[in-house]
């Protein structure tokens, strides 16, 4: 949490400013009623108008310096609070970016986003407020309950009675309210993930006619956050009138005690409307008190929320091998060392490494659950393609993330060109690695820089023949403005066939040695998706390819194929000698293929 206050580093002298002249705005503010008892006492009282417009021209002059103080500490405030915002939102935003996919999917996006968005936003507000309030709303009441009693110290106990009772109100109040505070974002973060389910899946709950009881599970998640958001207001709106009903008894217990006071003489008129006005200005500033304490519960609670997720270390880290650095391989051949050649890659293959090496790899997502990958052994040569099929759930995709570190392995290593993968940098490791998942996702651009994005340095040929090459060419050439034409939030304006074809172009634009389509030609018609592995062969050259799929008739044709079957290697080898051998694979083909199909 104390991590957070680094963010206002840069803005110390805002920070250190703004007080100074809220405290100046205060100390004028507090020297008022003085200023207005002198003037009932020596101006009003003796007749003498001279004075009175003095003193009055002399108010004036003290409200417009405190109304400069005030603005000079707005502006601070603004700059500090914007800015401790925005670094603290980037500074999140990279951290989130570094962070693999197990801590992603612990947190969960929508969580993220309001932690991103609401929780930063909160702080923010604690901070500004912090400037203009914190300091001031004390000093304030502090000030004003000194000047009370330099006026009149009897009177004043009145006010050390009432100061404990207060601050037993507020204690009741934090209390009660901080951890309803933090319920209520966990709510939040519940109706946020609804909400994204719905837009997200809006096709599908059409689909299935699943409108309605969307719409009860949204509000059903709704009023529950709505009723956390009502207890915790209605105990927290108990703060302003416990707090006046406390002061206002002080008012008519010092305007009683103060008449008596008046009656004997001890206390003139004009001190009496000063104590008067001091007092009005303690419960002031306890209502702001009250109202910064509720911010303040909020920010802790923001706080901790941001801090938790800063605080969570990336459990996929870059590995010691620095880029560009000569990497030493151990292979049973002796070990050899791999050249550093500058940017693009500094792995250079060894010969006799294979592309991708898995030895003895198991992996569960979490650390008690079931293994979705067991005991896997695999080598893939470079320059091979390899099919990868199975069930659903049998851990095809698991596999594959393995390989660019999306997930470490829990047990067992796994080898790119002979050096083990939690030695590469990471961006190294990935820009080895061209990856075209399950879900296409596009961003907002044209299709020209949509190919270029993991190249940004390619060819408009390049990014022509990677189009050829994925069977996108032909619709881009149909679109309005051809490779110029814009992709709206996330290509809305393409069919899934033809997002999937430029998700596979841009893998392919940026020269993977490694590319791993993970049933990413699902949405593709037989004959498309023949011409794209008819493609990608020809094309390939030496690169290594990884194709997942469910069909037979996209892997059939692999230099070797690997069965899975619930993590486990059900078989491995050509599509005839598996027909021959894996049982699990003679199902599949069976439920896919005609029978003349399946041998051919
Ligand atoms: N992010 C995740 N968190 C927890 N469990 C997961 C996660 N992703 C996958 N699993 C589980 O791991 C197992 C393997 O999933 P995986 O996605 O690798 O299967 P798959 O063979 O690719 O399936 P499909 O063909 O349906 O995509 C499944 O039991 C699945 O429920």
């Amino acid at each position: 949490m104390f991590k957070l206050v680094g963010f206002l580093k840069p803005f110390r002298k805002e920070t250190i400013a703004g007080p100074f002249f809220k405290l100046l705005e205060a100390i004028l503010e507090l020297l008022l009623p003085t200023v207005v008892a002198l003037i009932v006492n020596n101006g009003i009282g003796r007749g003498d108008k001279t004075y009175v417009l003095q003193m009055g021209l002399l108010m004036i002059g003290m409200a417009i310096l405190g109304y400069g103080c005030s603005l000079v500490c707005q502006h601070y405030a603004a700059r500090a609070s914007q800015g401790f915002g925005t670094n603290l939102r980037n500074a999140l935003f990279k951290h989130i970016s570094s962070l693999s996919y197990t801590e992603l999917d612990r947190f969960g996006t929508p969580s993220l986003i309001n932690r991103l968005t609401s929780d930063v936003n909160q702080l923010q507000l604690a901070v500004a407020m912090l400037i203009r309030l914190v300091i001031r709303a004390p000093f304030i009441c502090v000030g004003a309950i000194i000047m009370a009693m330099i006026l009149d110290l009897k009177l004043s106990l009145i006010l050390l009675v009432a100061a404990p009772i207060i601050g037993v109100i507020l204690y009741f109040i934090i209390s009660r309210t901080a951890p309803l505070y933090r319920r209520y974002q966990g709510k939040l973060d519940r109706m946020g993930s609804v909400l994204s389910e719905n837009l997200t899946g809006v096709r599908v709950i059409r689909a299935f006619a699943k409108g309605r009881a969307e719409q009860k599970r949204f509000k059903e998640t709704s009023e529950d956050l709505t009723g956390t958001a009502i207890h915790v207001g209605r105990i927290a709106a108990l703060l302003n009138p416990a707090t006046s009903l406390v002061v206002n008894g002080a008012i008519i217990l010092i305007l009683w005690a103060g008449g008596l006071h008046i009656d004997s003489g001890s206390l003139s008129q004009g001190e009496i409307i000063a104590f008067i006005n001091y007092v009005t200005q303690i419960l002031l500033a306890l209502i702001v008190v009250s109202n910064l304490v509720i911010i303040f519960t909020k920010a802790a609670s923001s706080g901790a929320r941001v801090s938790e997720v800063l605080a969570t270390e990336p459990s996929i880290a870059d590995g010691k091998r620095i880029a560009g650095a000569p990497a030493r391989v151990e292979s049973s051949k002796g070990t050899s060392t791999l050249p550093a050649d500058g940017a693009q890659s500094s792995v250079t293959p060894v010969s006799n490494q294979p592309a991708i090496a898995f030895e003895s790899v198991s992996f569960g997502y979490s650390a008690t659950g079931e293994l979705a990958l067991d005991d896997i052994s695999l080598s893939i040569a470079k320059g091979e393609t390899i099919g990868i099929i199975g069930g659903t759930g049998s851990g095809k995709s698991t596999l594959v993330n393995l390989i660019p570190r999306f997930y470490d392995a829990v047990k067992g290593s796994i080898r790119v060109n002979g050096i083990d993968v939690k030695d590469y940098q990471l961006q190294e490791l990935r820009r080895l690695i061209g990856v075209v998942p399950q879900k296409a996702m596009l961003f907002t651009g044209t299709v020209a820089e949509n190919i270029r994005w993991g190249n940004p340095g390619a060819t408009a040929e390049e990014v022509a023949e990677a189009a050829q090459t994925a069977q996108a060419a032909e619709f881009i050439t149909k679109l309005p403005e051809g490779y110029n034409t814009v992709l709206v939030r996330g290509g809305l304006n393409l069919s899934g066939g033809q997002k999937q074809r430029l998700t596979i172009a841009r893998a392919l634009a940026s020269k993977p040695e490694i590319l791993i389509l993970d049933d990413s030609a699902s949405a593709l018609d037989y004959a498309t998706d023949a011409a794209l592995r008819k493609g990608l062969r020809e094309t390939a050259g030496d690169k290594t390819l990884l194709i997942v799929s469910q069909r037979v008739s996209s892997v059939r044709h692999a230099d070797r194929i690997l069965v899975l079957d619930d993590g486990k290697i059900a078989g491995l080898g050509t599509h005839e000698e598996l027909l021959e051998t894996c049982q699990v694979y003679q199902e599949v083909c069976q439920s896919q293929l005609s029978g003349e199909e399946a041998v051919s």
